[in-house]
């Protein structure tokens, strides 16, 4: 944790209602620059919902976002990802044909104004190779950068997604649930990798896994029905009675 006491992220009475549902409800959130910060609840608290939201993939019924002070409001996607926020992408956005590295260099590719036809430049292709093995070598797929993705294991692909958003080099990065469907190796390798790739930058994440919100989370997030229910660090949050009740006697119990 790097914090500078600057907020990366902050929403105001952030609501989101589906036909007359608010599932998001008057949120007011703050995410600090340099933290790792996690979102946690039952299911259908809310936290896909306030993701979505968060990225412009969604549009508030009322309330406000800023990202470092910048109003982001109601913004598209591509305008919310100019001013440093991005997320993982699914495994579903993958494409089964292409490799790990043909992935990361169309990620990388996609920044660039020029497109296909920077790709003409062999100096700026040489650099743009450098990057992209640094990315595979960042999340341990340098070994399998060839492979057709198709063929990688689960957590390997789950790897390849963080290269993915890593590519776009993001001030604040949100990560939907990292570990969902791994096998104990495959978390705690993930834990190390996202500790890792957060140094220096601003993490949010979505988890159910306990352990490895305990694991990661400078500061916790607890959301019921829409609203925070609680907020603090790990071992605040997971010592409240309401918590406790609502959600984590529960997963930890389970
Ligand atoms: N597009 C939509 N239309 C109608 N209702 C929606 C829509 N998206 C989400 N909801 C509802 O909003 C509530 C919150 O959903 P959301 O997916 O944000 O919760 P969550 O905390 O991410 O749950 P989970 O842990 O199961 O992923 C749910 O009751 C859900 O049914």
């Amino acid at each position: 944790m790097t914090t500078s006491g600057r907020v990366a992220l902050r929403t105001q009475a952030l609501t989101k209602v589906f036909r007359g549902f608010h599932a998001v409800d008057s949120v007011n959130l703050e995410v600090r620059e340099g933290n790792v910060h996690a979102l946690v609840g039952p299911n259908g608290a809310g936290k896909t919902t306030l993701f979505n939201l968060l990225t412009g993939f969604v549009s508030p019924t009322s309330g406000t976002i800023t990202v470092f002070d910048e109003d982001v409001t109601g913004q598209q996607p591509e305008q919310v990802a100019r001013r440093g926020v991005a997320r993982s992408f699914q495994i579903t956005s993958l494409f089964e044909t292409l490799t790990s590295r043909e992935h990361v260099e169309l990620a990388l590719q996609g920044l660039t104004r020029q497109g296909f036809r920077f790709w003409r430049s062999e100096k700026l292709l040489d650099r743009h190779r450098a990057r992209v093995d640094e990315l595979l070598a960042q999340v341990g797929l340098v070994p399998l950068a060839e492979k057709p993705v198709g063929l990688l294991a689960y957590g390997q692909k789950r790897a390849l997604e963080l290269a993915l958003v890593l590519a776009l080099d993001p001030r604040v990065m949100l990560l939907d649930e990292p570990t969902a469907g791994m096998g104990t190796e495959d978390v705690d390798r993930t834990i190390e990798l996202v500790r890792r790739i957060a140094a220096g930058r601003t993490v949010v994440f979505v988890d159910h896994n306990m352990h490895v919100v305990g694991s990661l989370a400078d500061r916790v997030t607890v959301l019921q029905q829409g609203r925070i229910l609680a907020e603090g660090a790990y071992d605040e949050v997971r010592n409240d009675e309401r918590v406790i009740t609502a959600y984590l006697g529960e997963a930890e119990h389970a």
